[in-house]
């Protein structure tokens, strides 16, 4: 079992023989370098590719790079965690592959299209869910109800998204009361749950989640990374959590390791 300090790529699981395991030198041109240093062709087109993104803030009278010149391919239906210090990236790095803020420099794509050319709203809408930090729910709604209206702002289709909503919270973990209650009476760890339950009904291609695990408890984060894990293996999605979790990282099927805005290579 690869640990979360070994590589920027390191594969993880039997799956990751299946497809490219690699270390992402040369996105750019659709091969992957693996962790020992060779170069493979992957066997399927990456859903994500992240060529050259790099991102700078202003601060103070000079600019802070957080992210730099990163390139990396995310396929379908293989769990990824993004791992490195505090201060490394992680969240940059999601926000950016998320559509919640643009590179400057660099290109995201999405299926080959570059995400700013589709629009990073209707990309977010479309095809991504995130579970950050800032969970983003609706605290005057319930449980049920903020995940029955992101369902309609995504587009999902069916009628019974209500009971979808609840199959979803239950299977979370979430007690039949408090998923009618409104969230602001909820527990931190109850909040998180309904924003995961909330992701994972919006039905979309890649799965974001920020440190997904960080205020639950063991059985629960188990229970939630054994539905991501499906999520990618059975249901073909792309699921990319930043975690300093060592349990979530040797769950995953890659891990992406950054340091100082970097990935790391061997
Ligand atoms: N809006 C911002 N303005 C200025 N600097 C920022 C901003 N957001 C992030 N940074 C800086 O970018 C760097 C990377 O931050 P980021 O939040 O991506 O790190 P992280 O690896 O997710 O950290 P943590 O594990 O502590 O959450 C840090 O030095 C941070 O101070």
């Amino acid at each position: 079992m690869a640990s979360p300090t070994d590589a920027s790529r390191t594969t993880n699981t039997p799956h990751a023989t299946d497809t490219s395991g690699a270390t992402d030198a040369s996105s750019a041109t659709g091969t992957n370098t693996s962790a020992d240093g060779t170069a493979s062709a992957g066997t399927a087109a990456p859903i994500l590719r992240l060529t050259g993104v790099s991102r700078a803030y202003q601060s103070g009278n000079g600019r802070r790079t957080a992210l730099k010149d990163v390139n990396y391919s995310f396929e379908q239906g293989r769990m990824y965690s993004v791992i490195g210090p505090s201060g490394s990236g992680k969240t940059t790095l999601l926000s950016l592959a998320s559509g919640l803020d643009s590179p400057t420099r660099g290109t995201v794509r999405f299926r080959g299209e570059d995400v700013a050319e589709i629009g990073l709203g209707r990309y977010r809408n479309r095809h991504v869910a995130t579970v950050f930090q800032s969970l983003n729910l609706l605290t005057y709604m319930t449980a049920v109800q903020n995940i029955t209206s992101a369902m309609e702002i995504t587009g999902v289709k069916g009628r019974n998204k209500k009971r979808r909503a609840v199959e979803l919270l239950g299977l979370l973990g979430v007690e039949d009361e408090d998923q009618h209650r409104k969230t602001l009476e909820l527990s931190g760890g109850q909040q998180q749950r309904v924003a995961i339950a909330r992701a994972l009904a919006c039905e979309v291609d890649i799965l974001f989640a920020d440190e997904p695990t960080g205020s639950l408890d063991q059985d629960t984060a188990d229970g939630i990374i054994e539905v991501f894990r499906k999520l990618a293996h059975d249901d073909g999605k792309c699921v990319i959590l930043v975690t300093h979790s060592r349990e979530v990282a040797d769950a995953s099927d890659e891990i992406v390791r950054l340091k100082r805005g970097k990935l790391m290579t061997l």
